[in-house]
């Protein structure tokens, strides 16, 4: 996470004027595109990014995902200049911004900065927040400026307002209308919607999506859930150890996760082994796929909850219901399964597995089995 000691300002753009007031747009950006070349970050002792290359195109929205500690934001803030790389390059439309030999300071990268706390100035109006970075400009282009960037994202008329005395989700608006205000061309967001409740996330996640859209800057979000990087990312950068893992689309990464780690972080799995046999992958729960595996090879089989079914009558190898759940939409299984070590979990759609209904037929969805080679499992 982000601390809240620098508040990057975007520098204006000579034609970034003000627009007249009344108009409900932020301003259109002008997007960037935003290179990472090798970046490699080291503290201390510790290697905190090795060898990231990444790329956002102009407009497009990157997704930053990862476990806690994968590096994430120390990339945020690169990206921001508020760190500098130990080795490797930062790019902005071709133009180096961080190397061994160059570094452009935050305020002059046109690089606009949310917090996850959203670190607005308590003592200030609203209007005074948003109109904080805008220091291009005179007085009251700025206010017109910030008035139109509140209008933009629905708090038009609460410019004299204090962060007091709104709501975390008006909060976040706020930060958001700060951020873009300066119409920055790469606008960076780190964990914006961590604060937030569940459903207002849904909700004010949605609207910034348009925002970001309608602004067309190029975005650069972290997260550590990955259904938001899939509902908001064009593109998704998965991160672990300081390591990219894979990058692509929502579904590439879902549907092609490269190792066991990817795949896990996409959706819950059950683990088995399997080994090849006349072309087929054989597990404990007969076949479930094919391959084109030497006899005998060693594979890691990941099985999506959703996709292991448990019925009565149909064909299947024998489990004993060991827990069951009801979760609304659906009831969470753990059944036991001859030959697999560890219970097997499922989530069938709810009710239509009989209450008190102890042994259970397992089968197998194909569309929710991943093979690896035991070995690249986990790389
Ligand atoms: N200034 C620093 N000095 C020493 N170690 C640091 C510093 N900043 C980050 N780290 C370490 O670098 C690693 C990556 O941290 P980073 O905050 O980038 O991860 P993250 O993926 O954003 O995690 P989170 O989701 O928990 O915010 C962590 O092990 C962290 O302790």
């Amino acid at each position: 996470m982000i601390t809240r000691s620098v508040v990057v300002q975007s520098q204006l753009k000579q034609n970034d004027q003000p627009r007249p007031a009344g108009r409900t747009s932020v301003g259109v950006s002008f997007a960037a595109s935003l290179t990472f070349e090798g970046v490699h970050q080291r503290f201390g002792s510790k290697d905190v990014l090795c060898g990231i290359d990444l790329s956002a195109e102009p407009g497009q929205i990157l997704c930053l995902l990862g476990p806690s500690g994968s590096g994430k934001t120390t990339l945020l803030r690169i990206a921001a200049g508020i760190e500098r790389q130990s080795r490797g390059r930062l790019l902005l439309n071709g133009e180096v911004m961080a190397s061994e030999s160059v570094f452009v300071p935050p305020e002059h990268r046109g690089v606009g900065l949310m917090f996850q706390d959203y670190a607005l100035f308590p003592h200030m109006t609203l209007l005074k927040n948003v109109a904080f970075g805008l220091t291009g400009l005179s007085s009251s282009a700025a206010r017109t400026a910030a008035a139109s960037a509140l209008e933009r994202v629905g708090l038009s008329g609460r410019g004299d307002q204090y962060p007091h005395m709104l709501s975390g989700g008006e909060q976040q608006r706020v930060a958001l209308a700060r951020a873009l205000a300066p119409r920055p061309s790469v606008l960076l967001m780190d964990e914006p919607f961590s604060g937030l409740d569940s459903r207002l996330k849904d909700t004010i996640r949605t609207d910034t999506l348009q925002i970001l859209r309608e602004s067309r800057a190029t975005a650069i979000v972290v997260t550590h859930d990955a259904e938001e990087a899939m509902r908001m990312g064009d593109r998704i950068a998965l991160l672990r150890d300081g390591r990219l893992i894979q990058t692509g689309t929502g579904r590439e990464l879902y549907r092609d996760p490269v190792n066991l780690f990817a795949a896990g972080f996409f959706s819950e799995l059950n683990v088995i082994e399997a080994e090849a046999r006349g072309g087929r992958v054989v597990t404990a729960l007969g076949p479930v796929a094919t391959t084109r595996c030497d006899d005998g090879a060693k594979l890691t089989v990941a099985l999506r909850l959703n996709g292991l079914r448990l019925g009565t009558g149909e064909a299947g190898v024998t489990g004993r219901v060991l827990s069951r759940r009801f979760l609304g939409g659906v009831d969470l299984f753990t059944v036991a399964v001859e030959g697999v070590d560890e219970p097997l979990r499922s989530r069938m759609r709810a009710g239509t597995v009989p209450e008190n209904c102890r042994d259970v037929v397992v089968s197998v969805d194909p569309l929710a089995v991943i093979v690896f080679e035991k070995d690249a499992s986990d790389r």
